[in-house]
């Protein structure tokens, strides 16, 4: 059952409406109440331990079944002659999906040209997630992903995906992450040490660089200090955010030669040659580094050939960036914003590194309330705010006939600000998640909250994603107190991924505090 506590103290940080994203319409489509350090309990999972093997519930959950909801099938209001939603989809994207639950549990939009059915409750979502043979991915969004992507687990349809989860599973067996916490650490640490006292930061650009540093690592480590890779992690930041770009751009719009599509299209094809230069050479020496592409090249049997290989670089890198840089950067952003929370996630910080001035991987099963402020990001913020799915084969949903072909839209967001399962939804209190710590995650499809998604297509670099998230708010919470420059400029933007604009931090040192 979904049991969202409700928040108490003062009032929330109102955010300001979303600025809308024009290249939407043409696709597709308080005071919080810190849990004091004594009073967390054990909740926390250790980090590098598995999830659920399946996306299935656990024995024991139940659907939320008290959910007050418009039933049936309905269009969503408001839709003008030729245009359908795309006006109000412009002005306020966030608003106009979390408002959809009140017309239906399927809700019909149209964007132009485009129609789309959004699924609304969390039992109608459970179904799509966990049926992908049925609802797969295909559509105008994924022919777009695919041609950037290539054809990586997260792109292809079900007929090919087992086989590319399988040989991609590895990379994030239990086993690994103590290493790429070590990476992360130094990442992290490699950034944060170029800050001064009082030196106003681009968090988001600081973050992705320790994002895609450590992706590059991860994958290379045994080549690191090859010049080839020199340029990487910053061909990598560019693609990354050229991916999402280019998710909602039409094709024809896509081959007009501005600057940033140069640039991205040299980065793309540098990346791709570089990634193919790594792997000729270590398919020649045959040295195994320790790292993930040796791993993957030592599998037996049926095995990656050299492009699904750099497909799956592309994706791992594409995955590990900017979805990890903007929930580090929307979690600082929150946390300087009350000093109760702020306090408080120091002190666990403090308690828990103890002489030390760094966490590493043994400390991610202490850091309890950190853990809580991710969740929390994770819920107010999901980076990945939207998805679609392709219906394969005539089927019912709702009880409704759901024609093969129909688009499908699944919105993490609209769920995660329902006032039925998160009370005072637009509030910023890490204390829902105390007795539950990551637990409402680790689910996966538990429909409270799926900032990962869930079912067989659900996110494999979530522990990756939470451990990396961790550190970075705890080492950077261990010497430093973020402050906004100018919070009230601070807004979500919804393009493709939801990411902050406008923010900016100053870094002030907490061994000058008196
Ligand atoms: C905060 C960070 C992240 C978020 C919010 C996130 C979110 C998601 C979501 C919502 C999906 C499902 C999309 C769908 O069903 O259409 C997904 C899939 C995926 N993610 Fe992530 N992700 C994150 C980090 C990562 C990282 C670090 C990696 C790899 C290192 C990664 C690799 C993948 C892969 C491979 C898939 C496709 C799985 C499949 O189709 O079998 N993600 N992610």
């Amino acid at each position: 059952m979904a049991t969202a506590r409700t928040a108490t103290g003062s009032p929330a940080v109102a955010l300001r409406p979303p600025r809308a994203c024009p290249r939407l319409f043409s696709t597709c489509p308080g005071s919080p109440r810190p849990a004091a350090l004594r009073d967390l309990g054990p909740q926390g999972r250790p980090m590098g331990s598995p999830g659920p093997a399946t996306a299935d519930y656990l024995p024991g959950d139940t659907m939320p079944t008290a959910i007050p909801r418009t039933p049936g099938r309905n269009p969503a209001p408001g839709a003008l002659p030729l245009l359908g939603h795309a006006a109000s989809m412009l002005r306020d994207p966030l608003g106009f999906f979390a408002g959809l639950p009140a017309h239906g549990e399927l809700v019909d939009i149209k964007m132009g040209p485009f129609k789309a059915l959004v699924v609304t409750t969390p039992e109608l979502i459970h179904q799509v997630l966990m049926d992908d043979r049925t609802f797969d991915k295909g559509g105008a969004v994924y022919e777009r992903t695919r041609e950037v992507l290539g054809d990586g687990v997260v792109t292809c349809p079900y007929k090919e995906h087992r086989r590319l989860r399988r040989l991609a599973q590895p990379a994030f067996s239990p086993a690994r992450h103590a290493s790429y916490s070590r990476i992360m650490c130094e990442q992290i640490a490699r950034v944060t040490e170029t800050w001064s006292d009082g030196q106003e930061i681009d968090i988001l650009t600081d973050m992705t660089t320790v994002a895609a540093r450590t992706g590059v690592a991860a994958f290379f480590a045994g080549h690191l200090s090859s010049p080839s890779l020199a340029k990487t992690p910053k061909d990598l930041a560019t693609v990354s955010r050229g991916v999402y770009r280019r998710m909602i751009v039409p094709a024809p719009l896509d081959k007009i030669p501005t600057p940033g599509k140069r640039r991205y299209d040299r980065s793309r094809a540098r990346l791709r040659s570089t990634i193919g230069g790594v792997i000729a050479d270590y398919r020649r020496t045959g040295e195994d580094h320790g790292d993930l592409l040796s791993m993957l090249l030592a599998t037996t049997g049926d095995t990656l050939t050299d492009t699904e290989l750099n497909d799956a670089a592309i994706t791992f890198f594409f995955g590990a960036t900017d979805t990890i840089a903007i929930t580090i950067s929307w979690a600082l952003h929150r946390v300087s914003m009350d000093r109760r929370i702020e306090e408080a996630l120091h002190r666990e910080v403090d308690t828990v590194l103890g002489d030390r001035t760094a966490a590493g991987h043994d400390d991610l099963e202490h850091l309890v309330l950190t853990q809580q402020i991710i969740t929390e990001t994770l819920r107010l913020y999901p980076p990945v705010w939207i998805f679609t799915r392709e219906v394969s084969t005539d089927t019912r949903l709702g009880g409704h006939h759901i024609p093969a072909g129909t688009d499908v839209v699944i919105s993490p967001y609209l769920l995660h600000h329902s006032a039925e399962l998160h009370p005072d939804p637009e509030r910023f209190d890490p204390s829902r998640w105390e007795t539950k710590g990551l637990e409402p995650i680790r689910r996966n499809v538990l429909p409270e909250i799926l900032p990962f998604g869930g079912g067989a297509r659900g996110c494999m670099g979530e522990t990756f994603a939470i451990n990396e998230i961790t550190l970075a708010l705890a080492n950077i919470s261990a010497r430093w107190r973020m402050r906004a420059v100018d919070s009230a400029a601070v807004r979500p933007t919804s393009g493709a991924i939801l990411g902050p604009s406008g923010l900016r931090l100053r870094a002030v040192a907490r061994d000058t505090e008196t």
